[in-house]
């Protein structure tokens, strides 16, 4: 039985579940599932401040699932906040769902689309794809310009924004899948998959079975080089339990 926690970087409780709802739709049978978010942070990660601040929520969480013993840990926001510090901190693999779409994407596609929520987090999309040398294999990126909360109040708007501009993008960018860019939008991917006829790629069920794959291989994190434990010093006030 391998445990895998799948941290929702932001603090709603209700997008922390469909996280895990998606990740237990796909999980081995000898996967379990531990979906987790920051007791203190920020509710929604819509910019670069919100994502330094929630960084701090990933490496609290990364800490605890180490002492829980789970096998691997998913960082479930798109801008993958706090990846590489997160994997200074972890034994096991680390993947951040950006990465794992991408990398999902680029397996079964020449080009992919991104769709994701607010204008002004295309920027932190570019800059992942740049970081994970994917620039030129994404051939457009759209924003449904909706407030990642949207997606879970229940109205189902957010939704069919999602829909509509993976539909406009199957139409018009001449790419072969799309990636849902927010973990908020796991739960769509199996039936605009269908209904489009072509890979529409959530990252928190890239990520589970990449975890998977690694811990099978027997795979943690490198701890050869710059991804080894954090060097030892005291943290202090607010960070001490860090320690
Ligand atoms: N681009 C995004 O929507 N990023 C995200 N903000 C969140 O709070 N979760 C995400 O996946």
């Amino acid at each position: 039985m391998s445990l895998i926690q799948v941290i929702n970087p932001n603090t709603s409780l209700a997008m922390t579940e469909t996280m895990g709802t998606a990740a237990r739709a796909v999980a081995a049978p000898g996967t379990e599932i531990l979906a987790v978010c920051p007791t203190h942070g920020v509710e929604s990660i819509e910019g670069h401040f919100d994502e330094a601040i929630a960084a701090i929520g990933v490496l609290e969480q990364v800490k605890r699932g180490k002492e829980q013993g789970v096998s691997g840990h998913i960082i479930a926001c798109f801008g993958d906040p706090g990846l590489l510090a997160a994997r200074e901190l972890a034994s096991g693999p680390v993947i951040g769902i950006a990465e794992a779409a991408m990398h999902t994407a680029t397996l079964v596609a020449t080009r992919f689309s991104i769709v994701t929520t607010l204008p002004r987090t295309l920027v932190i999309a570019r800059h992942l794809l740049q970081q994970y040398g994917f620039t030129h294999h994404c051939a457009a990126l759209h924003a449904i310009d909706l407030p990642v909360l949207a997606l879970e109040d229940g109205s189902g708007v957010a939704q069919e924004k999602v829909r509509q501009r993976c539909m406009q993008a199957k139409r018009e960018d001449g790419s072969g899948a799309i990636v849902l860019g927010c973990g908020g939008m796991a739960t769509l991917a199996q039936d605009l998959t269908k209904e489009l006829g072509m890979p529409v790629i959530d990252g928190v069920s890239a990520a589970v079975k990449m975890v998977e794959s690694l811990v099978a291989l027997g795979f943690g994190t490198s701890k050869h080089g710059d991804l080894d434990y954090p060097r030892e010093k005291p943290l202090s006030g607010a960070f001490q339990h860090l320690n």
